[in-house]
């Protein structure tokens, strides 16, 4: 199981400032879609020059044109490009055409997704890398998580690397880890925290017992 650590409220230099007190605790750094919308992909870029150690995640959210946004986000030096699970079937087939070309990652956000375990079996069937539930901030204020999406994926997903996100914290992820996703994503969990490296740590520690 790894630990990826999501960055959305911060700029590029807090950014940096932030993967530079937890980085020996996690496996992939997340350019949250936020961040992507006020920095660009120069976000990707910097924290990829200045962590070259860490996989770096785009959370692109892509919904269209999915070979071009893979290849313009795999220009900037990401590792792993997301695109959403309600995207056209083409989309998704595109995506990962064009990351398998540079040698890069697709992972799907299901966010939104109703039918949840016979699109995460078509997508599995796609040759995606991850498959992810997702409660986002709109869903995680109605008090929603993604517990039982978690279990549903596991049910069907043959080929693809489960992951789950949204507001995931310490408290939580005994819960999260029970459920054996491959990749746990965490933002506010660590990132509110003012002490942010014993989080990572505590949370580093619970995932790789
Ligand atoms: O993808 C995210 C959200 O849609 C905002 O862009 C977050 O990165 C994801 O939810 C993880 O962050 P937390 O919910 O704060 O753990």
């Amino acid at each position: 199981m790894e630990l990826q650590l999501a960055l959305d409220l911060v700029n590029i230099p807090e950014a940096k400032q932030v993967v530079a007190e937890v980085a020996e605790y996690i496996d992939i750094v997340e350019i949250g879609t936020p961040v992507v919308i006020n920095e660009g992909l120069h976000a990707v870029k910097a924290i990829k020059e200045a962590f070259p150690q860490l996989r770096v995640l785009a959370d692109l959210k892509v919904m269209d044109a999915g070979g071009y946004e893979v290849m313009k986000a795999s220009e900037a030096g990401a590792d792993i490009i997301t695109i959403l699970g309600v995207s056209d079937d083409s989309t998704i087939k595109g995506a990962v055409a064009e990351a398998a070309k540079q040698g890069k990652q697709v992972m799907v956000d299901m966010i939104n997704v109703k039918n949840i375990e016979e699109r995460a079996r078509e997508i599995d069937a796609m040759g995606v890398d991850y498959i992810c539930v997702h409660s986002g901030y709109d869903h995680q204020a109605e008090g929603k998580n993604s517990f039982e999406e978690l279990a549903a994926i596991k049910r069907v997903v043959q080929h693809a690397k489960t992951a789950v996100a949204g507001g995931i914290k310490l408290e939580t992820l005994p819960e999260v880890i029970q459920a054996n996703p491959d990749l746990v994503i965490v933002g506010g969990g660590i990132t509110g925290q003012s002490d942010k490296k014993a989080a990572a740590s505590r949370m580093q520690e619970m995932i790789k017992a």
